[in-house]
């Protein structure tokens, strides 16, 4: 479906470790996603992927508003130790509706809208993210297989219909706090995240 996709390449020190960072660049969209990998796939072997949702919010300004952030370190921290992964950036901001519409989902959980409501409310999907480009992504990568790092069983059954292998699930239960709590029990109780081991371990503050 994708053909001569634009991209670049170079390596990348981290507080995590070192890896090669991909920049691929979304043919219709003009979306520049990143890949930092570490390792060699050569052997077809299923490879320690992470596909990580682009959240400013809780990224980079340390919001604690969702578990966006722990996540995002503690899959580089996994992939690293186990000297072999992918982890998948994708310029999906407020699961794919954008920075402006995701304050403006904020903006209606402060007056007591749940994450899904919100999305709602403002006439938008709950989840506009599709991983097509994604699974490109890994082909150009040369990653036909995967353990997936994820709480949220859409992103395999996605990843599956777009020809990628997913042999198993890896949990990534972080960055529960006393602000986020609701969030990420809405996303269990209304959204189908698997979140049983978290929901039953202390806050991490
Ligand atoms: N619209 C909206 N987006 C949010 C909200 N909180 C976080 N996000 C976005 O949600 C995306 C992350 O999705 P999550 O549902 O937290 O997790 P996931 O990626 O589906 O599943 P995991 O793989 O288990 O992390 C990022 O793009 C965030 O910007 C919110 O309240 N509203
Ligand atoms: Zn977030």
């Amino acid at each position: 479906m994708y053909q001569d996709i634009e991209q670049a390449l170079c390596r990348l020190t981290t507080a995590h470790g070192d890896f090669r960072l991909y920049g691929f660049k979304e043919p219709g969209t003009g979306l520049e996603h990143a890949a930092l990998c570490c390792g060699d796939f050569s052997d077809g072997s299923p490879v320690l992927v992470r596909l990580h949702s682009e959240c400013l919010t809780g990224d980079t300004f340390g919001s604690c508003h969702c578990d966006c952030g722990p996540q995002l370190r503690g899959a580089l921290e996994a992939i690293a130790k186990e000297g072999r992964g992918a982890l998948l950036y994708l310029r999906q901001e407020g699961r794919g509706i954008g920075l402006l519409n995701k304050i403006r989902a904020y903006a209606l959980q402060e007056k007591g809208a749940d994450t899904l409501d919100a999305n709602r409310l403002l006439g938008l999907p709950a989840d506009a993210r599709d991983y097509g480009f994604a699974a490109a992504m890994l082909g150009e990568l040369g990653i036909s297989s995967v353990r997936l790092l994820t709480n949220n069983p859409h992103k395999m059954d996605s990843l599956s219909k777009h020809g990628i292998h997913v042999e198993d699930r890896v949990p990534l239960q972080v960055g529960r706090n006393r602000r986020n709590g609701a969030y990420l029990d809405t996303k269990a109780h209304r959204m189908g995240h698997l979140f049983d081991i978290l929901r039953e371990a202390p806050a991490d503050d």
